[in-house]
């Protein structure tokens, strides 16, 4: 490579959304979320974007969006600026020799290092990951609002309008009968018009999740997302061979070492892979390829991150043979504010995926730079 090309700046910028109303997780309630987006300039002119948005300030994990962008100006910054963009895979090497853990703040230069190669070869990411399977991908709608009625109304407007026609509920916060209760309502008003699931977030001990299961697939649920704590793999063990109803894991796979544990264990049905807790794209492909060594069926998730994070996920995701579940990709459906010029595209269930390169989005860098936290 010539020495010619470098990385000038590598900004990493907090911008806090307001959501469209309160999302009630079992371990926040999200009022607004902050988006962590990483812009990588190079000398080439060219701009790459990524995003390392987490989910609850440290309820959900252990980076913070404070903590990202510390790690990341302060550590992993210096080591990239001077460097050859064009080599992604020999910078997150050098990022991976002497950073530890910062999963998400990996996750965030590792896209926006894709994003400006990808630009820069002239092709969407996608061919960066062996070229898509799809050019769209089925998404589902987190129902979250703590209100049954709230949820079914808001339901039935989203299935009118085609947008969506799989709801995950979130659970965990009340007792299992009155979740179940407030699940099985959604579901009878819903009817085969839709696919309903839950996400506990671990809020269940093992013995309240086998009767949780019991009840919520008699309710005619079809999944259920990672009802106890994240480190009890042994549990997620036991629940997956009750074969009550499919288990997913989610908080349980951080990276291609947990989710070889897991499925060494076969403790799940299915993984949500999520590019941010997988510490970047590479790591959540190798998440997927264990999976599918595994016999494990995917479904692609998120961090509620905007439409970097979710454009850079769908980039992936639409190179993976199967999608047994679909996606949960409707992050940017969740917020306020647009940043980009021309949206995403959802429709016929699907968000779509375009063909321009990189990530095919167009960031208005105006309105970013309006909605940022340190204007
Ligand atoms: O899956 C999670 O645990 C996090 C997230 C994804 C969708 C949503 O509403 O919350
Ligand atoms: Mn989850």
């Amino acid at each position: 490579m010539s020495s010619e090309l470098k990385i000038l700046a590598v900004e990493t910028l907090l911008v806090d959304v307001p959501t469209i109303r309160p999302h009630k997780l079992s371990v926040a309630t999200m009022h607004h979320q902050t988006l962590v987006l990483v812009r990588i300039e190079a000398s080439d002119g060219i701009v790459g974007w990524g995003e390392g948005t987490t989910i609850g300030g440290l309820a959900y994990g252990e980076e913070s969006p404070e903590s990202i962008k510390t790690n990341i100006d302060t550590y992993i910054a210096p080591m990239l600026v001077g460097q050859d963009p064009r080599g992604v895979a020999r910078l997150m090497a050098a990022v991976a020799d002497r950073i530890q853990g910062n999963r998400f703040a990996k996750c965030a230069l590792e896209t926006a290092l894709y994003d400006g190669q990808a630009k820069r070869l002239g092709v969407p990411l996608s061919e960066l990951f062996g070229g898509r399977v799809r050019d769209s991908i089925p998404v589902a709608w987190t129902l979250a609002s703590g209100d049954t009625q709230r949820d079914i109304a808001e339901a039935e407007r989203v299935l009118e309008a085609r947008r969506h026609n799989i709801f995950k509920l979130k659970i965990g916060l009340r007792s299992v009968k009155d979740d179940v209760a407030h699940v099985a309502a959604i579901k009878r008003a819903l009817g085969d018009m839709a696919s309903v699931r839950i996400d506990a977030n671990q809020a269940w001990s093992v013995s309240q999740a086998l009767d949780g299961m019991q009840r919520l697939a008699d309710a005619g649920i079809d999944m259920v997302e990672q009802p106890i704590v994240a480190s009890d793999k042994l549990g997620l063990q036991r629940l997956t061979q009750a074969n009550i109803v499919p288990v997913m894991a989610d908080e349980a796979l951080h990276g291609p070492r947990d989710a070889f544990e897991v499925a060494s264990l076969q403790a799940a049905d299915i993984f949500a892979i999520k590019i941010n807790q997988s510490g970047g794209l590479r790591g959540a492909a190798e998440v997927a390829a264990i999976a599918k060594a595994a016999n494990i069926e995917l479904y692609g998730g998120t961090m509620l991150e905007g439409a970097v994070g979710t454009m850079a996920s769908a980039q992936l995701f639409c190179t993976f043979h199967e999608l047994a579940w679909g996606t949960e990709l409707f992050g940017p459906l969740l917020l306020t504010e647009e940043i980009l010029r021309e949206p995403l595209a959802y429709r016929d269930f699907s968000l779509q995926i375009p063909a321009r390169p990189g990530l095919g989005i167009d960031i208005d860098e105006d309105k970013v730079a309006r909605l940022r936290r340190d204007r």
